[in-house]
């Protein structure tokens, strides 16, 4: 997706509606969102429980379909995809980091993160897996099982194998939800990280301002609409904006 101003979208939704169920009990979880995802940038989504966040980040990621409207990968409209395209581009093309760390427990370290290349059947670069290990600061690790790391670590492991593949998105839903403040903060500087220095681009969902202000911009959501974009967020400034969305009702 490319805008007037030739700013380069990793991803993005364009009017996009979601509905759950019918009649009396449907529920719009989106009303006609538009935003796009900057390549090489951190994004957090925020809003109040309900909003629309995770819905956004599923049908954004090709995990879940919209009512209408139209979600991109990069330059590639999801809805042109018959089902075993849009599990190839999943699978290439986009990384995935959940609360739950959802590593294969009889695998090494080494091995959990080089899995979607071993998957896909490539062999990936030996020097980007190499500097990968060295960001998430899992050298020492590399051979012991899931079980044997703390919560941090484990995330750090899933945080690795999203960046695998070098996918033109890492979409993360919640990733410190499970972990105390420091390993979160350890998590979201490893976002940050790759990032700025391996010139990613996250777009990571998010109930908590201080992980909002690891990101480059905030974008709100209050009711399934996008309500605002703050760029160069601090958590003063994101939680300021959150409070208004209680005394408003949810409208700015
Ligand atoms: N599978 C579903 N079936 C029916 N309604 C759903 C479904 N998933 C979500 N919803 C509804 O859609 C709305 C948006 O949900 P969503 O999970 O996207 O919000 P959220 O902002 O991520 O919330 P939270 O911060 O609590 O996780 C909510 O009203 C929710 O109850």
């Amino acid at each position: 997706m490319t805008t007037a101003t030739t700013t380069r979208h990793a991803a993005g939704v364009a009017d996009a509606v979601k509905v759950y169920g019918s009649g009396d009990t449907a529920v719009r979880a989106l009303d006609g969102v538009s935003v796009g995802f900057p390549a090489g940038r951190f994004t957090a989504i925020m809003g109040p429980s309900g909003s629309g966040k995770s819905t956004l980040m599923h049908c954004a990621a090709g995990l879940d379909t919209l009512t209408s409207g139209a979600a991109f990968i990069g330059d590639t409209p999801l809805s042109t995809l018959d089902d075993r395209r849009l599990t190839l581009l999943r699978r290439d093309r986009v990384g995935f980091v959940f609360q739950a760390f959802n590593l294969i427990p009889t695998l090494t370290v080494a091995e959990n993160i080089t899995l979607p290349l071993d998957l896909a059947g490539a062999k990936g670069s030996r020097e980007w897996i190499d500097a990968l290990v060295d960001v998430v600061g899992l050298r020492d690790r590399l051979h012991h099982r899931p079980a044997e790391l703390s919560g941090g670590q484990q995330q750090r492991v899933a945080v690795a194998r999203a960046f695998a593949g070098r996918p033109d998105v890492v979409f993360a839903d919640e990733p410190t939800g499970n972990l105390d403040s420091r390993s979160g903060e350890e998590v979201l500087n490893l976002l940050g990280r790759a990032v700025r220095r391996m010139d990613r681009t996250v777009v990571m969902v998010t109930h908590d301002p201080v992980a909002a202000a690891h990101a480059d911009e905030v974008v709100f959501l209050a009711d399934g609409r996008l309500v605002d974009r703050m760029e160069s967020p601090t958590a003063d400034k994101v939680l300021d904006r959150m409070k208004a969305f209680d005394t408003k009702g949810g409208r700015s």
